[in-house]
């Protein structure tokens, strides 16, 4: 993986992008778009199963809350860094703005491999962490969220936390939570299936056949494997998948499920039935009509670029590409669907568990599966339009350009600016 700066990589995207807007924008707007607000860092001190005690280094990055109240995941992982949650706090900012939901951006991360303790250890460390955090979020000024290495379960202590701290019921906090505490049905599967229909509508937009195309994913946790799936319901054909542990092939299509399900009882994709064994970098270079990074950023850069053979890219996974390997995949014709658009089901969903947490009020699957293939579908169609209209070099350039547009609009709105 390479070892460039995800902070960087958001700043260079943005002022790539600001450049093509029609009215332009002014350098101290254009640094407000490209900084955060403020940052939390901070040590948890947590008790662990053996008596002692471990501090952890933790960050809550809320970059924008021009449009809303801040929104974005929490990741636990060893390489979680300050400037790599700045950098996902700013990618949430320019999400929630292409797909329009009315949020700013936020994000947070603990430097923690989850596999090195108990179930009770993590417990008291995400309960630190909420008590850290408490006078910082809330229904109507932070809400986190899953990303990599949390899920419900964190969720469902967050929200206990704030709540028993604050001395109310208040859902709306956090999103991704059990359907059981608040959570809302396709929460789980939403990021992956924002990147299935993304998936469809850049093959439709191509003129091309989704039905039938060989697909590789990179990262088989929660955004990875449910992309997989229903990529293969789609009639795609998913013939490598990869994850920490290395990467499997199988040129006559795997059984995502079946895969999922070994991987449940190994802990690995690799050793999977007698599918082929291949690196990491591999699987990003395969001749495949789609390939999805769906693990962490700056899994491509412009060394593998070189080499990908893919006709499309759709980001699962936040900033996977280094802006040398975007510009390497546009010089081959590649088409890359950005990630802050494609994955960007999971806040969507996100948004609609928030709304029904304040209606007291729960949707059906279907219905929210429905308004999100409709964000979705709306969204990619506004980026074409902007992209073509304005003569733009990339989807991604176009997916910025809509996106600051509206962050800048909601900023001068509010009598800032000029
Ligand atoms: N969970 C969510 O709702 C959302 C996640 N994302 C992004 O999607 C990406 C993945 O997140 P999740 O699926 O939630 O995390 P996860 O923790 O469920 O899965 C991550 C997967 O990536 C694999 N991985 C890590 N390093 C790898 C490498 N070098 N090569 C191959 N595989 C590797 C892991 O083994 C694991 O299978 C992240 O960039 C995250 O920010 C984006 C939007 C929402
Ligand atoms: O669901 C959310 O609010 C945020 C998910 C997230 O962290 C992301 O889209 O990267």
């Amino acid at each position: 993986m390479s070892e460039s700066n995800p902070f960087e990589n958001l700043q260079e995207q943005i002022e790539d992008a600001a450049g093509f807007l029609p009215d332009g924008v002014g350098d101290d707007v254009l640094e407000r778009l490209k900084n955060p607000e403020r940052v939390l860092e901070t040590n948890l001190t947590v008790d662990m199963d053996d008596g002692s005690i471990e501090s952890f280094r933790a960050y809550r990055s809320q970059f924008n809350g021009d449009r809303g109240p801040y929104k974005g995941g929490i990741r636990y992982h060893p390489g979680v860094t300050r400037d790599e949650v700045k950098a996902l706090s700013g990618w949430m900012v320019y999400k929630c703005a292409v797909v329009d939901i009315p949020y700013g951006g936020g994000k947070g991360g603990i430097v923690v491999d989850p596999s090195e303790h108990s179930a009770d250890e993590l417990e008291r460390l995400t309960r630190s962490f909420a008590k850290e955090v408490r006078p910082f979020i809330g229904a109507d000024k932070d809400i986190p969220a899953p990303d990599v290495n949390t899920g419900q379960r964190e969720m469902n202590w967050i929200k206990d936390t704030y709540e028993k701290l604050e001395n109310t019921t208040e859902p709306g906090v956090i999103t991704g939570k059990s359907i059981e505490n608040g959570g809302s049905e396709g929460r789980v599967e939403a990021t992956g299936r924002s990147v299935m229909f993304a998936a469809r509508e850049v093959f439709d937009y191509l003129d091309t056949d989704l039905d039938g195309a060989t697909v590789a994913v990179q990262g088989y946790g929660n955004a990875g494997w449910i992309a997989a799936k229903l990529l293969d319901e789609q009639g795609a054909s998913v013939v490598a998948v990869s994850d920490s542990s290395g990467a499997i092939h199988d040129p006559e299509g795997l059984d995502p499920v079946a895969v999922k399900e070994f991987k449940n009882d190994s802990g690995h994709v690799t050793g999977y039935d007698d599918a082929e064994e291949l690196t990491n970098r591999d699987l990003l270079t395969l001749d495949v009509d789609l390939l999805v990074p769906a693990a962490l950023e700056n899994a491509i850069d412009e060394d593998i670029a070189r080499d990908v053979q893919a006709d499309v890219i759709v980001e699962a996974a936040n900033g996977p590409l280094t802006p040398d390997a975007d510009d390497v995949l546009q010089d081959s014709d590649i088409t890359v669907v950005p990630d802050i658009l494609a994955n960007a089901g999971g806040v969507t969903v996100s948004y609609f568990e928030w709304v029904q947490n304040r209606q007291r009020f729960s949707w059906t699957e279907n219905r929210v599966n429905d308004e999100l293939e409709r964000v979705i579908t709306d969204a990619f169609d506004e980026l074409t339009h902007a992209y073509e209209t304005l003569d733009l070099p990339s989807l991604r350039t176009a997916a910025y350009v809509v996106a600051i547009q509206r962050v800048v609009d909601a900023y001068t709105g509010n009598g800032n600016w000029p």
